[in-house]
């Protein structure tokens, strides 16, 4: 390996004249940007030997080949025997299974991810109802509570108020060119958790994992970003291991002026086409950051638009199976920030499309309690901006309780974040005047679910339709076993952001997350009906993800926000073929 200076650029050389795959075109063919659009200061070529094994990109461990083994100068480095990619699977899988605690888990994947990208999506994407709770909720919110003592290396970038005036030069340290998707947080809410500052990390890292196993973005074109203004979690701040900036956050003008720098170092790194996700960040900066940069930056925001999507999916796929309209339902929903409002305007605007009523009347259907109480007009001068478009007109209501005997819903959603407040007096009320309550306990992770499965089949008498933002094991109810289904926005985001990428959208509409979660409703079938299924099992998302990239694509055409001409025909095989298989490809 020699690194030279030229032009004032560092160029980093690794055994330049051995390429991996039939040379630099041929591998980086799929993965990079065009010469022009280089602005990292990095000059990559393809290891081999020692390096070539230490690059999670291209090592494929024992399943180097004899030829591999004698072209790449890697003989003698590996012990003799060569597993195939299955054998190699097979044998993590039998170990990950072995360990107890789920963080022993995540940290063995996401050791895996640090040392052989292919086989960890491989992995990921063949057993993905088993790696879901490991790499996703609710591990990662464990993994993101001890973040400081789990860290080993970085899986992202760190961009905190040291680098305010820098950012632009920090996105080019980063060592992938054609990045198509950033999440970024800024760790105040990472899930019902709180304020874990710079240790949010874990949750656009785990993110971005399901953008490619779930939804087929390539890893190379995926950015988790932590942006850091500090933390006002006490105990980080006094933890002598704590990884951030040991200061209470930045809010007002230093907040936002960090942010605007970002996002017009984004753009001009990465151009008009990359999708910014705004993930976990608090309310008060989640709404008007969304507002900010909605019509001038390719931007949305996963806890308000992706969570409505998959919502809505899943109770349109309710009235299905249980023949009713949306219209005719009433809805409360416990919890009226970025996921309670969002999901109510989606479902609100969804109502209007159907019946043609204005939205101001179909926003009268649905009442949201927040710590206060019902949210009703007499409270509206006091109410945050996101909230006012739910006072209605009702006497105050004191509880959720209150609200749900006066209101009788059909459909009870959890925002919250505050674990166990669906309690045994609510679940019974809502079941009373319902024969099959539809109820959504969404709070993440399992600790801050609004109820478990087994409470709302037990104090419904297994009446409940329900489903859960974090997984839940299936429940025995008197001799009959129930399903929980997942309600997380994992099912949308992905999908979503394939069909951003193929269509070359430049702006994000909320048409197209109608879109989306109309796809995702679409894949709900018979088959899941009969067992009482609101969701299609995560077994299935890459084919559910190639039909929510293609509706979403299609809208965006349609909306003439769409840059990438001619419009595919057949946008469903365009979305398929675009996606990332891990299989490890031939290096001869
Ligand atoms: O990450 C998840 O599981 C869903 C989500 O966005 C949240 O709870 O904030
Ligand atoms: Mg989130």
């Amino acid at each position: 390996m020699t690194s030279t200076l030229k032009d004032g650029k560092l160029v980093l050389e690794i055994c330049p004249k051995e390429t991996v795959g039939g040379g630099v075109e041929d591998v980086y063919g799929e993965d990079r940007a065009s010469e022009d659009q280089l602005v990292t200061p990095w000059t990559l070529s393809v290891a081999s030997g020692y390096t070539l094994l230490r690059d999670p990109q291209y090592n494929k461990g024992l399943a180097f080949t004899e030829k591999e083994r004698d072209a790449h100068y890697v003989r003698g480095l590996l012990p003799p025997a060569i597993l195939s990619q299955a054998l190699q699977e097979k044998k993590l899988m039998q170990s990950i299974r072995q360990y107890q605690l789920p963080l022993q888990k995540y940290m063995a994947v996401m050791d895996l991810q640090a040392r052989n990208e292919r086989l960890f999506y491989k992995l990921l994407i063949d057993n993905v109802e088993e790696l879901l709770p490991i790499v996703y909720t609710p591990t990662v919110g464990e993994a993101c509570q001890k973040f400081g003592s789990i860290f080993r290396r970085p899986q992202g970038l760190y961009i905190s108020l040291k680098e305010k005036g820098k950012i632009l030069e920090v996105l080019k340290n980063w060592p992938e060119r054609s990045v198509q998707v950033i999440v970024v947080t800024d760790g105040e809410r990472i899930l019902g958790l709180g304020d874990l500052g710079c240790q949010g990390m874990g949750i656009p890292v785990g993110k971005l994992a399901l953008y490619t196993a779930l939804g087929g973005l390539r890893p190379s074109a995926c950015l988790p970003i932590t942006i850091d203004v500090g933390t006002n979690n006490e105990e980080l701040l006094k933890d002598e291991f704590y990884i951030g900036l040991r200061q209470r956050r930045a809010t007002g003008q230093e907040y936002y002026e960090l942010l605007d720098e970002f996002m017009s170092a984004v753009k001009k790194n990465y151009g008009e086409k990359v999708l910014t996700q705004y993930e976990d960040f608090a309310n008060h900066n989640a709404f008007e950051l969304l507002a900010k940069y909605r019509t001038t930056h390719l931007v949305f925001n996963d806890d308000i638009q992706g969570t409505a999507a998959v919502v809505l999916a899943g109770v349109v796929a309710a009235m299905k199976l249980l023949g009713g309209n949306l219209a005719d339902q009433r809805f409360v929903f416990l919890g009226a920030g970025e996921a309670g409002t969002g999901i109510a305007e989606l479902i609100a605007r969804e109502i209007a499309k159907q019946t043609k009523a204005p939205i101001e009347e179909t926003r009268k259907k649905i009442w949201l309690v927040d710590s206060k109480g019902l949210i009703v007009s007499s409270r509206k001068e006091s109410l945050q901006q996101f909230k006012q478009p739910w006072a209605h007109d009702h006497e105050p209501v004191k509880d959720l309780l209150g609200a749900v005997k006066v209101i009788k819903p059909t459909v009870l959603i959890g925002s919250s974040g505050v674990g166990r407040t669906f309690t045994k007096e609510v679940i019974e009320a809502v079941s009373s005047f319902n024969e099959k309550p539809i109820i959504l306990a969404l709070s993440n992770p399992t600790t801050q679910s609004e109820c478990t499965a087994e409470e709302a089949y037990t104090w419904s008498k297994g009446q409940a339709i329900f489903a859960s933002g974090s997984p839940f094991d299936p429940v025995e109810h008197n001799g009959k076993t129930f399903l929980p289904g997942q309600s997380n926005n994992a099912y949308i985001f992905p999908g979503f952001g394939l069909g951003v990428v193929i269509s070359g959208a430049i702006r994000v509409h909320d048409e197209m997350l109608l879109a989306a979660s109309e796809a995702l409703a679409g894949q709900v079938t018979q088959e899941h009906f009969d067992k009482g299924l609101i969701y299609p099992p995560f077994s299935g998302i890459r084919k559910i993800s190639a039909h929510i990239a293609a509706n979403v694509a299609a809208k965006a055409y349609e909306l003439g926000l769409a840059t990438r001409l001619p419009r595919p025909k057949d946008l469903v095989k365009c979305a398929e073929s675009s996606m990332y298989t891990p299989v490890y490809r031939n290096y001869l």
